[in-house]
């Protein structure tokens, strides 16, 4: 692959164009490697101008919010991209599936408010009115996204076949609802099912025919790369809960100066943090990566490794909380 990922008359004005993306365009800079890489541009005969244009439109669609902002894409765009390279599932999805699970990954949050679904809801905030309380932000997001393809500079996906883009549309559409965690539970009960019949089967490896055994796998594979944090390094990890903590305790101010319930998670206090960490831990994120290690066996080895101690660390620096404030009660 050439080294700007495509052949161009152009080489010093593309790479001219690309060098300013790296500093402060981080989700451009990482998306359009990572198109680079896979060869999307070429496959899908993507006009390279045309993939910064939509690139710098979605990067900037993101609000400056302190978790749900631009990193939080590329981040679960990278996380993706690294998943997809696992070896249980690295020969079972085609391009076009590759090439929707990426872009589903970077644009999945696009345009985040920084406020959840229970308080657009509770609020009647115009978009809760726009989807009927339904994966109100998702939507929102889904649809930001796909608005932003119809300005012709911007639209990626031109030289697809209209029954291409259909589906394309299709996957993009189930992947990002698929990230409301309203939805956890039923997304990871019916992961699980279709394991455990694919295991009964005796074949060593994943084979999957239907749609809906296919997007059942995607669905759950954005929702990891979205839960994706616990599974890094103590310091980067740290770093992504203070920026939700402080996203959820903004929240909280704003039920509050609405005489609103406080919702848990947005309750200011020390212990607040490794409380809710553990329990979330225990209560999605662990069973979520334990079943996609199972499919992917051994590759998520170091992530399962990694999360544990992520919680020991929480479940260390509680006790030290806890014992420190019983010694001065
Ligand atoms: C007080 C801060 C706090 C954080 C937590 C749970 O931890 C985390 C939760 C989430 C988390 O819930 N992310 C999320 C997803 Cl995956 C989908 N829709 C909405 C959201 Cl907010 C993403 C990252 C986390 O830690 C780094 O519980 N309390
Ligand atoms: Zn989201
Ligand atoms: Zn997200």
């Amino acid at each position: 692959i050439p080294e700007l990922g495509v052949e161009t008359p152009q080489p010093e004005e593309l790479r001219v164009e690309l060098n300013p993306i790296s500093g402060e365009r981080p989700l451009t800079a990482i998306t359009y490697r990572i198109f680079q890489e896979r060869d999307l541009i070429r496959t899908f005969s993507i006009e390279p101008h045309k993939l910064l244009s939509y690139l710098f439109a979605l990067e900037d669609s993101y609000q400056q919010v302190p978790y749900h902002n631009k990193l939080h894409g590329a981040d679960v765009c990278q996380s993706m991209h690294v998943l997809l390279n696992s070896s249980g599932i690295k020969d079972v999805f085609n391009e076009f599936e590759i090439l929707a699970a990426i872009f589903a990954a970077v644009v999945h949050d696009v345009h985040h408010s920084g406020l959840t679904n229970p308080f657009l809801i509770k609020t009647k905030n115009d978009l809760a009115i726009l989807y009927n309380n339904e994966s109100v932000l998702e939507n929102h997001h889904v649809a930001v996204a796909f608005k932003l393809l119809q300005a012709d500079e911007r639209n990626i996906f031109s030289n697809l076949s209209a029954e291409q883009m259909e589906t394309l549309r299709k996957r993009v559409v189930d992947m990002v609802l698929a990230t409301d965690m309203a939805k956890h539970k039923t997304l990871l009960a019916d992961f699980q099912n279709l394991l455990e019949a694919k295991k009964m089967s005796g074949n060593d490896y994943l084979t999957l025919e239907s749609y809906d055994d296919r997007i059942l796998v995607l669905k759950n594979l954005i929702h990891c790369a979205d839960l994706s944090n616990m599974t890094k390094p103590l310091d980067t990890y740290s770093k992504w809960i203070d920026r939700l903590m402080v996203e959820f305790w903004k929240q909280g101010d704003a039920e509050r100066d609405l005489g609103l319930d406080i919702s848990p998670m947005c309750v200011r206090s020390p212990t607040t943090k490794d409380k809710h960490q553990i329990g979330f831990i225990n209560s999605f994120v662990h069973p979520l990566w334990e079943t996609w290690g199972s499919l992917v066996y051994p590759d998520a080895n170091t992530i399962l490794e990694t999360l544990a101690q992520n919680r020991e660390w929480h479940e260390a620096s509680l006790a030290a909380l806890t014992s420190s404030t019983t010694d001065n009660s």
